[in-house]
């Protein structure tokens, strides 16, 4: 076997899922991804794609209760392709923590006081940071021996200055609870702005860039020469941009009104916020492929959905236009970014006085690769530039493991 091991798994544990990748950093291989689903409910799902072997996906349907069990059906999956967690091969596991708070600016090698940091961290994160614990807990327990990596969502975004990440609250009392902006996706605007850049010939230093990551969670970030200056998601992953099924950007009285004459609860307000609002809560679809197929139907209601997305959109790419005073590039990405041509055109549409234009046919290509959509003669490069989060978090870790 191999004297030094090139292999690096990674682990997305959501809320209720776990996505994960094994990956070889020698030559950036992808052996094998997958994705459990629906954990703690009667049908957990676990899809396994076995891309070495180029087996075909495998696919089971039983109840999954919990994330460790996910985590041990995920090993047995490996396993059976040769792949397992106890490889010699395997370097390092590397784990996406959504929140990290102000003290991790970088990768950081997983000790008992960095896991108590993130289980101090809960309650600003308590939809993401306890699943990211159990992630770590059980990784820990099956390769004791095998350095693991927190690769956090917020450390990209440590770079905001205080004037973008304070809110304009009694700041005893924001100290006092950990309340300031701190941003999620980080791996994602981090990875996404330097591919933009190089997309453009330049260095990651010579160049401004805003980006747009639409996925189910969606936000945006404006990347100031390689540095993040401002996102739109706050003290959790609810603030900024419309999402799938949560509100985004909100009058907080709309919680009082909620909790004193709507006689809602806490749990109910924070259940509508993020589960049942965004998309879902004003159409009944959170999937933008589906309000496009009912929009082209005639649907009122997934139009005013797809037109309250875009112009929430638009508003950001205009304050970070601001924000930044010359901006290179506006890069799309995630699910939506990277697939949906008429939200990058109606984002982008009444903005040629910003020098911002999508060329029609250029939009409408489809690639899984970086690409430009704006005219030749724009001022400003408006790009697809497909994320890739698990290739970052694996290489975050490999660079810390192997260093
Ligand atoms: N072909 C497509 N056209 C429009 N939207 C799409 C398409 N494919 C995926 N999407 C959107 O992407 C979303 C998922 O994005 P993704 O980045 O995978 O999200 P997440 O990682 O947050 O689960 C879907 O909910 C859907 O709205
Ligand atoms: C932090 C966050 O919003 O993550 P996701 O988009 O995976 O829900
Ligand atoms: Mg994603």
């Amino acid at each position: 076997m191999t004297a030094n091991p090139t292999r690096v798994l990674v682990l997305n544990s959501g809320s209720s899922s776990v996505k994960y990748q094994l990956l070889d950093m020698a030559d950036g291989a992808r052996l094998a991804a997958g994705l459990v689903e629906r954990i703690g409910e009667e049908t957990s799902r676990l899809v396994h794609s076995p891309l070495a072997t180029g087996g075909g996906k495998r696919e089971q349907e039983a109840p999954i209760a919990d994330h460790e069990a996910a985590l041990q059906a995920v090993a047995a999956e490996l396993a059976a392709d040769g792949l397992g967690l106890d490889s010699p091969e395997l370097a390092a596991i590397g784990h996406r923590v959504v929140h990290g708070g102000q003290k991790f600016t970088a990768p950081t090698v997983i000790t008992d006081e960095v896991l108590a940091e993130i289980e101090r961290l809960v309650p600003v994160a308590p939809l993401h940071n306890p699943a990211n614990i159990t992630g770590i807990r059980t990784a820990q327990a099956l390769r004791p021996d095998l350095p693991q990596v927190a690769v956090f969502d917020t450390a990209f975004h440590t770079t905001m200055p205080e004037s973008a990440a304070r809110y304009a609250i009694d700041t005893a009392t924001a100290d006092a609870h950990m309340i300031r902006r701190y941003g999620f996706h980080g791996t994602s605007h981090a990875y996404v702005s330097r591919e933009t850049a190089k997309l453009l010939g330049k260095d990651p230093s010579e160049v401004n860039v805003i980006v747009l990551h639409l996925g189910n969670g969606a936000s945006a970030s404006a990347v100031e020469r390689g540095r993040c200056v401002d996102t739109s998601m706050g003290l959790t992953p609810l603030e900024g941009l419309v999402m799938g099924t949560r509100s985004g950007d909100l009058d907080p009285a709309v919680l009082l009104h909620l909790s004193r004459n709507a006689g809602m609860s806490t749990d109910e307000i924070d259940a509508l916020l993020n589960k049942k609002s965004g998309l879902i809560g004003l159409c009944g679809d959170n999937d933008m492929r589906e309000i496009r197929r009912r929009i082209d139907e005639g649907d009122a209601r997934a139009q005013l959905a797809f037109d309250i997305y875009v112009h929430r959109l638009k508003k950001y790419i205009g304050a970070y236009y601001a924000v930044l005073g010359t901006v290179d590039a506006v890069a799309f990405t995630a699910g939506v970014g990277e697939n949906a041509a008429p939200v990058r055109e109606a984002a982008v549409a009444g903005l040629e006085a910003l020098g911002l234009a999508v060329d029609a046919g250029l939009n409408a290509v489809r690639s899984g690769e970086p690409r430009l959509i704006s005219p030749e003669s724009a001022r400003v490069a408006v790009a697809v530039v497909p994320t890739d989060e698990e290739l970052e978090i694996a290489t975050q870790t490999y660079d810390l493991v192997s260093a």
